[in-house]
C-alpha cells in the first residue's frame, strides 16, 4: 500500500473590531520558509499521539498560541512531491485577545511569518487548493455565524474487571491495568477540546475513567445517578433528559461517561436538545468501545442550529 502520512491542523480564528464598529472575521495564516507557500498551521503525528493533540501540539509551535479545538472540519489528502498521500485532519480554534497576547511566536527556521487576514481575502492567499476547498468548510460555518462553538464529548468507560467473587457488585467493579492505561491515554486528548466540566455515571469503573482527565484539567467530576446503568434499567429518562438540556444550554463543552447501553440514549437526547435531523449518525457516535468517545459539536449562541459535526475515536490502546 501507497505511503500514508498523518497530520493535524487548525484555522485559527479570531473576531476584530473594525474603526467603522463592524466585528470582521480574520483567520490566521503561517508563511514557511522552506517551501514558500502561505497555509495552516498543522503538522504530523508524534509516536503515540492523536489528531487531536497533534492539532493543539503543531498550532503551539508553529504560531506560538495556546488554543483548544472548535468545529471538526475535517480532513484534507494530497499526494506528495515524494509519493504517498498526506492526510491532515483540522479544527476550527478560536484565538481569544487573551491567547493572542500571550502568543510566543518569533520567526524561525520553520515559520517566517504569521498574517491575520480577513477571511474575506483569505482564501486567495493559500497556496494549494487542498487549503482552499478546507477554508471554504470552514466558511460554510462561519457565513451563518456559527464558528462559536462548544462540545460535549460522549465517552464510553474504559475496559473493567470482569464481575468476580472478590468483586460480585457490578457498580464496584475498577478498571483492569489495561483500562487504567486507556483511562491515562484518554485524559490528554479530552483535553484538546477543553471540558470545563466533568459528568460522570457514580460506577466506579466511569468514576476511574475520567479520573486521570479531572486531575489534568483540575477539575471536579461531577456524579449523577442518571448515568448509571441501574438507573437506565429503570427505563425513566427524565433525569437523563434534564441533565443533556441542560448541558447544552449551558453551552459550554463538557466530558459525559456513561454505559454501552445508556450511550445511544444521551446521543438522542443531544440530537433532540438541539433540533437535529434524525439519522444513523446518532446511533454510530453511540456505539463505541471501551474508552472510545464521540465528540459533538454545537454552536455556542444557536445550539438549537443543531449538531454541526460529530468525530469518533476508538481508542486503540
Ligand atoms: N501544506 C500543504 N502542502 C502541500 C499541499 N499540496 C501539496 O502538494 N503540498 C506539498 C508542499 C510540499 O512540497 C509537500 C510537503 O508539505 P507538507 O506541508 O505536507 O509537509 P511538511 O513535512 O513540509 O510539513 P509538516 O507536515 O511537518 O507540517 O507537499 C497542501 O494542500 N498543503
Amino acid at each position: 500500500m501507497a505511503k500514508q502520512v498523518f497530520a493535524a491542523g487548525t484555522i485559527p480564528w479570531r473576531r476584530v473590531r473594525t474603526p467603522s464598529g463592524k466585528d470582521e472575521l480574520m483567520v490566521l495564516l503561517i508563511h514557511r520558509r522552506k517551501q514558500r507557500d502561505v497555509s495552516f498551521p498543522k503538522g504530523k503525528l508524534d509516536p503515540g499521539e492523536s489528531m487531536p493533540q497533534a492539532a493543539v501540539r503543531e498550532t503551539r509551535e508553529e504560531t506560538g498560541l495556546r488554543i483548544s479545538l472548535g468545529a471538526t472540519l475535517g480532513t484534507i489528502h494530497y499526494e506528495l512531491p515524494g509519493g504517498g498521500t498526506k492526510i491532515v485532519q483540522y479544527w476550527s480554534a478560536e484565538v481569544s485577545p487573551k491567547t493572542a497576547l500571550a502568543s510566543t511566536f518569533k520567526p524561525n527556521s520553520e515559520v517566517q511569518a504569521l498574517e491575520w487576514v480577513a477571511a474575506s481575502a483569505a482564501r486567495d492567499l493559500l497556496s494549494y487548493d487542498a487549503d482552499r476547498e478546507l477554508f471554504d468548510v470552514f466558511m460554510r460555518l462561519a457565513a451563518p455565524g456559527l464558528l462559536d462553538t462548544f462540545s460535549v464529548t460522549l465517552v464510553r468507560h474504559a475496559k473493567a474487571q470482569a464481575r468476580s467473587e472478590d468483586q460480585p457488585v457490578d457498580h464496584l467493579r475498577p478498571l483492569t491495568e489495561g483500562g487504567d492505561r486507556q483511562a491515562h491515554t484518554l485524559a490528554p486528548i479530552l483535553r484538546s477540546f477543553a471540558p470545563k466540566r466533568i459528568y460522570s455515571s457514580t460506577a466506579t469503573r466511569c468514576l476511574e475513567t475520567v479520573a486521570p482527565l479531572a486531575e489534568l484539567i483540575k477539575k471536579d467530576v461531577r456524579e449523577q445517578e442518571c448515568l448509571s446503568q441501574d438507573f437506565w434499567d429503570e427505563g425513566d429518562l427524565t433525569l437523563t433528559r434534564r441533565l443533556i438540556g441542560k448541558v447544552v444550554t449551558r453551552g459550554r463543552s463538557a466530558v459525559i461517561c456513561s454505559h454501552l447501553p445508556v450511550l445511544p440514549d444521551l446521543a438522542r437526547e443531544l440530537m433532540l436538545a438541539s433540533g437535529s435531523l434524525p439519522g444513523e449518525y446518532v446511533e454510530d457516535a453511540a456505539r463505541l468501545p471501551p474508552a472510545g468517545f464521540s465528540v459533538f459539536h454545537f454552536s455556542r449562541s444557536r445550539p438549537g442550529a443543531g449538531i454541526l459535526g460529530v468525530e469518533t475515536y476508538p481508542l486503540k490502546h
